[in-house]
């Protein structure tokens, strides 16, 4: 059975004044794929998520979305002193709007609390997002991205600001809604060892794409393409890959 295409980018190309971010991007992502992007700092992976999200237009090359987006955006996008509740946080990804929050409709907040229970945050309903932990902050803001049923859900780094063991569970998480609900997940991440252990598909960026492959076939090689300038790569036999910087 042939797979249902459900992104595909050609020759993508976005430059901000003569500084060339993404250059000649081309690739496809199908139904049901995990996909991991890893990268150095500045290698373009936020710039590829936001055009995936539509946030920049001004792209050069053929974009091309099948299906409804969810995303989940770095921690620090969203100011945690504003006084709003987790619920509250939930809803948001129905209406997009704070000010539009009043006029709920009770079967929205039906739909809030079953999205919550299903991540197991139930208990954070009316919690002050402030007053979370960074692990249950990214479940609320996961709840956000899922509360309108979308068919991909776009995460940039969700372990930021999160504990290992919060990390594991967000991986788990991941696994359980690509596993059992079929949903397309594309993630950003500094964690190469967690990308290639819990993903299938793994994307090399750095400005350009070096590599789009099964997770179990990354290299040290396709490693070192990306990081080489920055960093030393440790590869151990049978040991997860670990990258360690120079400055370590
Ligand atoms: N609006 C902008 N104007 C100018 N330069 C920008 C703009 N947005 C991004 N850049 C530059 O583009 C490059 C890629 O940025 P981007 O945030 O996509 O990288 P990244 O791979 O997500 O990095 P990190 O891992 O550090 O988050 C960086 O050099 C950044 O300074």
């Amino acid at each position: 059975m042939k797979k249902e295409k459900v992104i595909s980018v050609n020759n993508l190309n976005y430059s901000v004044e003569d500084n060339e971010i993404l250059k000649f991007i081309t690739f496809d992502i199908y139904k049901k794929d995990f996909v991991g992007i890893i990268g150095p700092n500045g290698a373009g992976k936020s710039t590829l998520i936001k055009i995936l999200i539509g946030e920049i237009e001004n792209y050069q090359g053929k974009v091309e979305i099948n299906g409804k987006i969810g995303y989940v955006p770095q921690k620090d996008e969203f100011d945690r002193t504003f006084p709003i509740k987790a619920y509250e946080v939930v809803l948001m990804g129905m209406y997009k709007s704070v000010g539009l929050l009043k006029r709920y409709k009770k079967s929205d907040i039906e739909k809030v609390r079953e999205t919550m229970k299903k991540l197991n945050i139930e208990y954070l309903f009316d919690r002050n997002v402030g007053k979370l932990s960074g692990g249950e902050y990214q479940k609320v803001s996961l709840a956000r991205a899922l509360v309108s049923d979308p068919d991909i859900l776009i995460l940039d780094e969700p372990e930021a600001g999160v504990d290992k063991k919060g990390q594991n569970m967000i991986y788990d998480i991941l696994e359980r809604l690509n596993d059992e609900l079929g949903l397309t997940i594309i993630l950003v991440s500094h964690d190469i060892s967690m990308v290639v252990k819990k993903t299938n598909k793994v994307m090399c960026l750095n400005r350009t794409l070096h590599c789009h492959k099964n997770a179990i076939d990354v290299t040290a090689d396709d490693l070192k393409n990306i990081y080489a300038e920055e960093m030393e790569i440790l590869v151990h036999i049978n040991q997860p890959l670990k990258v360690v910087s120079k400055n370590d």
